[in-house]
């Protein structure tokens, strides 16, 4: 579905992603995990076509990205990144009608279908009863859940998310990372996200790739990237892996004291 071949970019002299292959089959979902600063961000946003790559190609569904104009491209690939804003005074039904935009006619608004669509959406994320609100009054945890309902009602087949969950306590996480699961595994969504937690990544994805300084690590099912030595190789960290219920667990084997002493 989309394959990242090869690519080199960066910001001006600064060169973040060497020459980085990724490939995210159709009905996917992809955790990209990594230290701060090694590239995860930057990736997203070349593949969006926010910044030029000096080397390499991204194509989707074989046609180089570049070449896909701007409101096409909005119809196929739905993007979350770190920070949004809006302005105050919009609310939350507008936002989400405002993600519908590349499937409106020029003089025709959403469609009943469309409307019907934005409320399925808003009551998965748990915000039914406030459409009407201002997306800037909602909590934070909130906020991200009107951001998350905004991309799913993109409609687009690719989904990419830049840590989606963080402002989420630890049911939305679940309840959100499972919508995406779900999203993919029924709808044939591909799905690339970006996960600060391994554990979330090794439950909720299907494939993790794990980057360093703008490499790969080490990519494919969480159950054979997630190992202690790939930890350690990525994050300079040591880590114990287990297994639990075929899913694998990542627990620091650093004591308290010793993450002061360090
Ligand atoms: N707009 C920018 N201009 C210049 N350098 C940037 C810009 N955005 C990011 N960088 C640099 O590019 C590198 C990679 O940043 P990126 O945001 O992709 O990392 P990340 O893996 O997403 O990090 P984090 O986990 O902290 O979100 C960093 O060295 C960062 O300082």
């Amino acid at each position: 579905m989309l394959k990242v071949s090869n690519i080199t970019a960066g910001y001006g002299r600064l060169v973040v992603l060497h020459a980085l292959s990724a490939n995210f089959a159709r009905g996917r979902v992809t955790a990209f995990v990594g230290p701060n600063g090694c590239g995860k961000s930057t990736l997203l946003k070349a593949i969006m076509g926010f910044m030029p790559i000096s080397g390499g190609e991204i194509l989707l569904e074989g046609q180089p990205i570049r070449l896909i104009g701007r409101k096409a491209l909005a119809r196929r690939i739905a993007y979350l990144p770190q920070e949004c804003q809006c302005p105050d005074y919009m609310t939350l039904g507008e936002l989400i009608e405002l993600a519908g935009y590349s499937r409106y006619s020029l003089v025709g608004g959403p469609s009943a279908r469309d409307r019907q669509l934005f409320a399925e959406i808003l009551d998965l994320v748990g915000l039914a009863d406030k459409a009407g609100c201002q997306v800037n009054s909602l909590s934070g945890g909130q906020r991200q859940r009107a951001w998350i309902a905004m991309v799913l009602a993109q409609e687009a087949d690719v989904i990419l998310m830049d840590e989606p969950v963080n402002h989420l306590d630890m049911k939305y996480q679940y309840a959100v990372l499972g919508l995406v699961r779900e999203l993919s595994a029924r709808h044939g969504k591909t799905v690339i996200v970006v996960l600060h937690d391994l554990n979330l990544a090794s439950a909720f994805a299907d494939d993790v790739v794990m980057l360093r300084d703008g490499k790969v690590v080490a990519a494919g099912p969480a159950q054979e990237t997630m190992t202690a030595a790939n930890v350690e190789r990525a994050f300079d960290f040591e880590a114990d892996i287990f297994s639990r219920d075929g899913r694998v667990v990542c627990l620091p084997r650093m004591s308290h004291a010793e993450a002061v002493a360090a």
